[in-house]
C-alpha cells in the first residue's frame, strides 16, 4: 500500500508512519508541525525531546533501510494537499491531522476558530483531493468516542436501527459532543457521510478513546524514534498525566467525582487498528465505523491503578480531587460496544500491572525534565 498520513509529527502520527514502514509499505508522512508550536506558544512541550520528521525519518533509515517521505504543509491549504495526492497517488489517506485537544478548544474565541477551521477545512480538502484524484483512495479519520457523549442507553458502532411510526432506518448514532474539539469530531463524521453518500468515498471512522502509552515496537529501535509525550493540561490524556504526576509527587488530578467512565485503548492498539482498517478497506459508498476502545474504567479506577503501582515502586502517590473545569456528567450509564475491530483481527494489549510499571520506568527516565506548572491550568468550559 502507499499510505499518506496527514499529522505525521503528532503522539500518534509518527509511530503509525514507523509501523506501516515497518511492514514494508511505501509511507508519507505530512505535518505543520501545529502541534510543536502550540507546545511553544503554551510551555507545555512534550516531556521527551523527539527531533523534527526529517530527522526522525533520516534515524529510521539508517536502522532500518526502509524510507519514509516527509512533506511540511498545511492540508487545509487545498493546493499544497492536491500537488500531494497528485504526487503520490495513495491508496490510503490516514486523517490525524486535527487540533486534538479539547481543553485547547475550549480556551478562548481565537483557539475555537482554528479549532473549527483547521478540523473541518482539513477534512473537507482531503474530501475534494481523493475525489480529484482518486475515488478509489481509502480514507481512515481518526474520529473519538466523545462525538457520542455519555448517553443513558448503550452506544453501538455508529449506526443505530430505528423504529419510529411503524417504519425502520439506519441512522448515525445520536452524537452529543462536552466540547467544540469533540462537536468538530461529529461535525467531520457528516462532512464524510455527505461525501460517501454523494460521491462514494470509501471511509473508516475510527471512534477512539483516550490513549495511553509511549512506545511502540518500532520505536524501541531508538531513544530518538520514541512519539512526542504530553502531560500538560492541554494536550495529556489522562493516564499519561497520572504516570508522570505520581512521578514527580503531584497529587493526581482527578476532575469532580472521578466516577466519568471513558474507553481507554494501548498506542500498541491505535498501531493495529489503523493497519487493520487499511488492510481491510471499506467499500465504495461505504462509511465504516468502529469504536477503537479495548476496556473501559471510571476516572477513580485508573487513579487507583496508578497510585497502587506507584506505591509499589516506592512513590508517595495522592490522589486529589478537584474542581472539575469541563462541564461533563460525572456520575452516568456507560455501555459501548467495541467488538468490530476484534472481529477483523485486534490483539489487545490490556492495562495490566506489567504495562503500568513500564510506563512508570520509561516517565521516570525524563523524571528531571518534568515541568509540574503545566499540569494544571484550570482552562474552564464556562
Ligand atoms: O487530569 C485530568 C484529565 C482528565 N480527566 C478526566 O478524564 C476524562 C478524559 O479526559 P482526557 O483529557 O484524557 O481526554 P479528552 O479530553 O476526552 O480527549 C482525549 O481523548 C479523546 C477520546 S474520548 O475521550 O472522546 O473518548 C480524544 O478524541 C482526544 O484527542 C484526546 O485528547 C475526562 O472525563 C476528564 O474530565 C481528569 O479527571 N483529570
Amino acid at each position: 500500500m502507499k499510505v499518506l498520513i496527514l499529522g505525521a509529527d503528532g503522539y500518534l502520527g509518527w509511530p503509525t508512519c514507523m509501523y506501516f514502514s515497518q511492514r514494508n509499505h511505501e509511507v508519507i508522512g505530512v505535518d505543520n508541525y501545529f502541534r510543536r508550536q502550540a507546545g511553544m506558544e503554551l510551555d507545555c512541550e512534550s516531556l521527551i525531546p523527539t527531533p523534527n520528521l526529517n530527522r526522525r525519518a533520516k534515524i529510521w533509515q539508517e536502522l532500518t533501510g526502509k524510507k519514509i517521505d516527509i512533506q511540511i504543509g498545511d492540508v487545509t491549504h487545498y493546493p499544497f494537499l492536491l500537488s500531494l495526492m497528485r504526487q503520490y497517488t495513495p491508496d490510503v489517506v490516514i486523517h490525524y491531522a486535527e487540533q486534538p485537544s479539547a481543553p485547547y478548544s475550549m480556551i478562548d474565541h481565537e483557539k475555537a476558530v482554528f479549532t473549527v477551521q483547521n478540523n473541518l477545512i482539513s477534512t473537507l480538502n482531503i474530501a475534494y483531493a481523493i475525489k480529484a484524484v482518486n475515488l478509489d483512495c481509502h480514507l481512515i479519520k481518526i474520529g473519538t468516542m466523545g462525538e457520542y457523549g455519555t448517553p443513558d442507553i448503550d452506544i453501538e458502532e455508529g449506526w443505530l436501527e430505528i423504529e419510529h411510526k411503524g417504519r425502520k432506518d439506519r441512522f448515525l448514532f445520536p452524537r452529543q459532543a462536552s466540547s467544540l474539539y469533540h462537536t468538530t469530531k461529529i461535525q467531520d463524521t457528516d462532512l464524510l457521510w455527505f461525501y460517501v453518500r454523494t460521491w462514494g468515498l470509501r471511509v473508516t471512522d475510527l471512534m477512539q478513546g483516550p490513549v495511553y502509552g509511549i512506545k511502540t515496537e518500532e520505536s524501541e529501535l531508538d531513544e530518538n524514534l520514541l512519539t512526542i509525550f504530553n502531560y500538560d493540561e492541554v494536550f495529556g490524556t489522562v493516564l499519561n498525566r497520572f504516570i508522570v504526576q505520581a512521578i514527580a509527587g503531584y497529587p493526581l488530578t482527578v476532575f469532580g467525582k472521578g466516577e466519568q467512565i471513558r474507553g481507554f485503548i494501548n498506542i500498541k492498539d491505535t498501531m493495529q487498528c489503523v493497519y487493520l482498517a487499511a488492510a481491510n478497506p471499506a467499500a465504495s459508498g461505504e462509511l465504516r465505523i468502529f469504536n477503537q476502545v479495548t476496556e473501559t474504567f471510571s476516572i477513580n479506577q485508573l487513579a487507583d491503578k496508578v497510585k497502587n503501582t506507584g506505591l509499589t515502586l516506592g512513590y508517595n502517590v495522592e490522589i486529589a480531587h478537584i474542581e472539575n473545569p469541563r462541564v461533563e456528567k460525572e456520575k452516568h450509564y456507560y455501555n459501548p460496544t467495541y467488538t468490530g475491530l476484534l472481529e477483523i483481527g485486534l490483539e489487545p494489549h490490556y492495562l495490566t500491572e506489567e504495562v503500568l510499571i513500564d510506563l512508570f520506568n520509561i516517565v521516570s527516565n525524563y523524571q528531571n525534565a518534568i515541568n509540574v506548572d503545566t499540569i494544571f491550568r484550570g482552562v474552564k468550559w464556562n
